[in-house]
Order: structure tokens, then sequence, then C-alpha cells
């Protein structure tokens, strides 16, 4: 088993691919995204994020690298792994890191984030991975516990503007507060020299989803670029 320091040192300057699908398409089949795992894996991945029990369990068998999992539930609002039950489940389920709702917003459960992370740390030995919004989220984030820090959700609050590519600025805010987690940059990272100029910006590890693992979203780029 890897303990938590082998896992971090692991991502450390590394790419981590976000394997989903979405409900209702085509590629939402734990098989399927246990594939893709492997085949992101293959190309470098150093760890993989995928979303619901099926596919955390699938991805545990098909790959080596740590497994962030998170469960998302609900349309609006906190819906990355939004409660503790879902956070245990999501850890039990074998990941090696629980990535949660790491925004400011009240829980569906009522729990605040530090008790959150304090469960989950007391009753598992999961790492957790904030996704957060903003830098205000990202310091209250730490402070409740959290180890690695995401700007998953920058532009998907009300704190911040979505930006076309990565939120550049965020990453570097949060890189210049010097907080005491892993800073993963995360969130429209479309290109090669995108995902290096979050690392330029002070990103620690970079994730990639839609890029590299939705084909839809990829083709919709294309079949625009030759139609117009
Ligand atoms: C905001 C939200 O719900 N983000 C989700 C978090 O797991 C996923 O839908 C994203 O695909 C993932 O964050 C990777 O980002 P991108 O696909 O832009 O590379």
């Amino acid at each position: 088993m890897l303990s938590k320091t082998e896992i971090l040192e692991a991502l450390r300057g590394r790419l981590i691919v976000s394997v989903q699908a979405y409900p209702g398409e085509p590629m939402r089949d734990p098989n399927t995204m246990g594939q893709i795992a492997a085949s992101a894996v293959a190309g470098g991945a150093a760890a993989v994020r995928v979303q619901g029990l099926g596919d955390i369990q699938a991805s545990r068998s098909a790959v080596e690298v740590p497994v962030i999992g998170l469960w998302k539930d609900g349309k609006d609002g906190v819906v990355i792994t939004p409660t503790f039950q879902h956070a245990y489940a999501v850890a039990l389920a074998g990941s090696h890191i629980v990535a949660l709702d790491g925004t400011r917003r009240e829980r569906p459960d009522g729990l605040s984030l530090a008790e959150t992370i304090g469960r989950l740390h007391e009753q598992t030995n999961a790492l957790v991975m904030a996704d957060c919004g903003s830098l205000d989220d990202a310091r209250a984030a730490v402070e409740a516990g959290a180890d690695i820090i995401g700007t998953t959700l920058a532009g998907y609050t009300d704190e911040r503007p979505k930006t076309d590519g990565p939120d550049l600025d965020l990453i570097s805010e949060i890189r210049d507060a010097a907080l005491p987690a892993m800073l993963v940059a995360e969130g429209r990272i479309h290109s090669p020299a995108q995902a290096a100029a979050a690392r330029d910006a002070g990103a620690e590890a970079v994730v990639v989803g839609t890029a590299i693992t939705h084909p839809t979203t990829i083709t919709s780029w294309f079949a625009e670029a030759v139609e117009g």
C-alpha cells in the first residue's frame, strides 16, 4: 500500500487525467472508463480522476497508479461528493484520494468542510482533494485539513468569471499564498501549451479531462472548425 507521502510524490510535477462520461452518454460504463483510464496511464498519466463508485472500482483494477475518486450527485450547487456519506463511500470503493467540493458553500448534510475532512481522515486512509473556486475557498479548505487544493471549480461558482482556458490568475494567487497543501490545476485545460502554462503559474500537478477523454466535446471542436 502506498503511503500518503508516496501518493503525493507520485503526483508532483505530473499529469493527471480525468476520465468521466456524463449521464446518458454512450461511454458511461465502468468497464469503458477503466479502459480509458488504462490508456491514459499508458500515455503518461501519473494518476486518474474518476466519477462514481463503479468507475472507481473498475479503475482500481485497470491501473496501478493512484485513483482520485469522486461522486457527483445533484445538478446545482454542491454536487461533487456533496456529503460525508458520499465521501466515505468514495474512499471505501478504493480511492487513494477523495475529491470533494471544497467551496465555502453550505453542504447538503449540514456538516462543515472541516468536519467532513476530519471524519474522513479519522475513518479512512484516503487523502482529500478539495475542489475550490477561489483563493478564499483554498485558504478555508487548507484550514479544514485538505491535503490537495484543486482549482476545479474556478468559473463554476459565483466567485470568479469563467475564463476561456484555465484560470491562470487563480493558480498564481494560490501559489503566492504558499498554503501547506499541494496545488493542482484543473478545469478547461485544453492543450499541452495550457497545461504547461498552468505549471508555470505554480501548479504542482495538472488535471486534464475533456481534452483527453471526452470525444463528444473534442469532436464538436473539430466539427465547428470544419463546418465554420
Ligand atoms: C466543474 C466540474 O464539475 N468539473 C468536473 C470535475 O470532476 C469534471 O466535469 C471536469 O471534466 C473535470 O474537472 C476536468 O476538467 P476539464 O474537463 O475542463 O479538463
